[in-house]
């Protein structure tokens, strides 16, 4: 029997009436059980949840470890005031609070599980915006966001009034940030047109086109993103789309509507969730649809985008945030603990994975985490994140990049000792980050990489947003007459072996 380990949990219950403790047994099986033990101590109510990995034991070791974990566990809280406050860090070693060993096959089934739990509620959603258009808009926002909207449309008097709710700081950081993702998105530009003369009297090329008439969706619910706005806007207006769209929850943030008047979108909607994205899908009243939905959102939003690509095309699954970290012990934990809380802090779907050779490692982000989670203003947010997060330990850095390449996350943070050989074995991953000082922050707001991304393991198939998602390619020939009577036989034998006589006669009565 080996222990696998322990993990103390925070999950802020209400105090218990009388302050006694409770003890619970809540699963047990030969090859997992969990004891989870309820206490209140000094005021901090835990829950202790000790797991270990039992294989053909008796029940009486059981409670033999179970009593030595508990009594290790409860020396180490009674020796603390707040053991989850900054410098009471619970003394055990092996002890890891918020951080749990992970496998990879739980990770993707979770993530891919997180979208499909939603299916049927964004199906009555839908089916409800299609049937009652505007009038459904209206209703769900009450029900969802607890707003009773006069307009669909934001006022553009509300664009002008929230200039002087912002300082000049904050406009000045959204206008060189623009700045930034602008340069970025230049660069991804490909010619209008080109033609390429293949051989005498053949000519090949390709043709770019912007869309006309793209919808972007900007979250809103838990946190307010401008820079979701600028990331979304940007890549279409250097595509060169004509009308952009945008739809985001009511009571926009006062940021957010200045970033919609600089990013210059067209038409601005307060509308969030599933319904944003039928109405932006199917049309209603008031709003036309759009050819294209990108943008993120939760689970709502992003389970809305999937079922609703038969209507508009999508740019892909960019749902609740997610880190991926492949690290070596050379690595920093104090700065993967930070990166993990950043992105954990967005959504309780929000989801965080290390995958390392040092088990030293593991444990000292665990530490780390419970040290800097202490004082986080998203605290609550952060710890149902973690709830589903951890580490995975890898039997070397190969192995560590195979496994990170099955998990392809939405981020990806590097931190080894050769980082850029490291880079090379990575295939799959929405935005990579190097080294220690390239939070992923850096991606999140300014250095000008797009912060929309694929999530739930969907790297493997699609990239970060980028001008190319608005645009779209004809191909282009010119062949002269010479050209054709290079072709011609082999057209006019394929024609015919595919029994599509026409095509072939097209080609015969040109040569004649
Ligand atoms: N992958 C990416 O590129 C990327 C980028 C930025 C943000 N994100 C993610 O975007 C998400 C933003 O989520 P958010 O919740 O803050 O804002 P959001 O705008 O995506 O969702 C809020 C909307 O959800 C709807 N909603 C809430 N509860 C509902 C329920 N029970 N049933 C039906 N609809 C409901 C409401 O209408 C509300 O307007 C986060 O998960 C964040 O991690 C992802
Ligand atoms: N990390 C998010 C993408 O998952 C993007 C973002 C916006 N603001 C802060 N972060
Ligand atoms: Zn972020």
């Amino acid at each position: 029997m080996s222990i696998n380990s322990f993990i103390v949990r925070s999950l802020q219950l209400p105090p218990r009436k009388n302050g006694t403790h409770a003890y619970g047994l809540l699963t047990a099986s030969r090859e997992h059980t969990e004891f989870h033990r309820k206490t209140s101590l000094r005021g901090v109510n835990i829950t202790e949840v000790n797991c270990f990995r039992i294989q053909w034991c008796s029940r009486l070791s059981v409670m033999f470890f179970y009593v030595l974990c508990v009594f290790r566990v409860r020396q180490d809280l009674i020796s603390n005031t707040d053991p989850l406050k900054k410098g009471n860090t619970v003394r055990t070693k092996h002890l890891l609070m918020f951080w749990q060993p992970l496998s990879v096959e739980s990770w993707i089934g979770m993530r891919r599980g997180s979208l499909s739990d939603v299916k049927d509620s964004v199906n009555t959603i839908i089916e409800d915006v299609r049937v009652n258009g505007d009038k459904a808009l209206f209703s769900l926002t009450e029900k969802f966001d607890h707003q009773k909207l006069s307009s669909l449309e934001i006022p553009p008097e509300e664009i002008d009034a929230a200039y002087d709710q912002v300082s000049p700081e904050l406009v000045q950081a959204l206008i060189e940030a623009e700045a930034r993702i602008t340069q970025f998105h230049e660069l991804q530009k490909s010619k209008t047109l080109w033609l390429e003369e293949m051989e005498p009297g053949i000519t090949l090329g390709v043709k770019t086109t912007p869309l006309d008439r793209i919808g972007a969706y900007i979250p809103g619910g838990r946190a307010a993103y401008p820079s979701t706005v600028l990331m979304t806007t940007v890549a279409a207006r250097v595509a060169g789309v004509p009308e952009i769209v945008v739809c985001t929850p009511p009571k926009v943030n006062p940021l957010t509507l200045v970033a919609l008047d600089i990013a210059g979108v067209d038409e601005a909607y307060q509308l969030g969730g599933a319904q944003a994205i039928a109405a932006m899908a199917l049309g209603t009243e008031t709003i036309r649809p759009v050819q294209k939905i990108v943008g993120p959102g939760n689970v709502f939003v992003t389970q809305a985008k999937m079922m609703l690509r038969e209507y508009a095309d999508i740019d892909f699954p960019a749902g609740p945030s997610e880190i991926g970290i492949i690290a070596d012990a050379s690595a920093e934990p104090r700065y993967i603990a930070a990166d993990v809380l950043a992105q954990a802090e967005h959504d309780p779907n929000a989801a965080c994975v290390l995958v390392t050779d040092s088990k030293k490692l593991a444990a000292e982000v665990g530490e780390e985490i419970a040290v800097q989670i202490a004082d986080a203003p998203r605290r609550d947010i952060m710890e149902k994140a973690l709830a589903h997060s951890g580490y995975v330990i890898a039997e070397s850095m190969e192995d560590a990049t195979d496994l990170m390449n099955r998990i392809a996350p939405e981020h990806l943070s590097i931190q080894t000792v050769d980082a850029l050989s490291t880079l090379s074995g990575i295939r799959h991953a929405g935005s990579i980050f190097i080294g220690p000082y390239t939070p992923v922050a850096c991606g999140d707001y300014a250095s000008g990489t797009n912060h929309v991304l694929p999530t739930a393991g969907y790297a493997k198939s699609y990239s970060a947003l980028d001008v190319n998602h608005f645009m779209k390619r004809s191909q282009v020939q010119m062949v002269t007459r010479e050209g054709l009577e290079s072709i011609g036989d082999v057209i006019e034998a394929l024609a015919t072996a595919e029994g599509l006589a026409a095509h072939a006669n097209s080609v015969r009565l040109r040569r004649e």
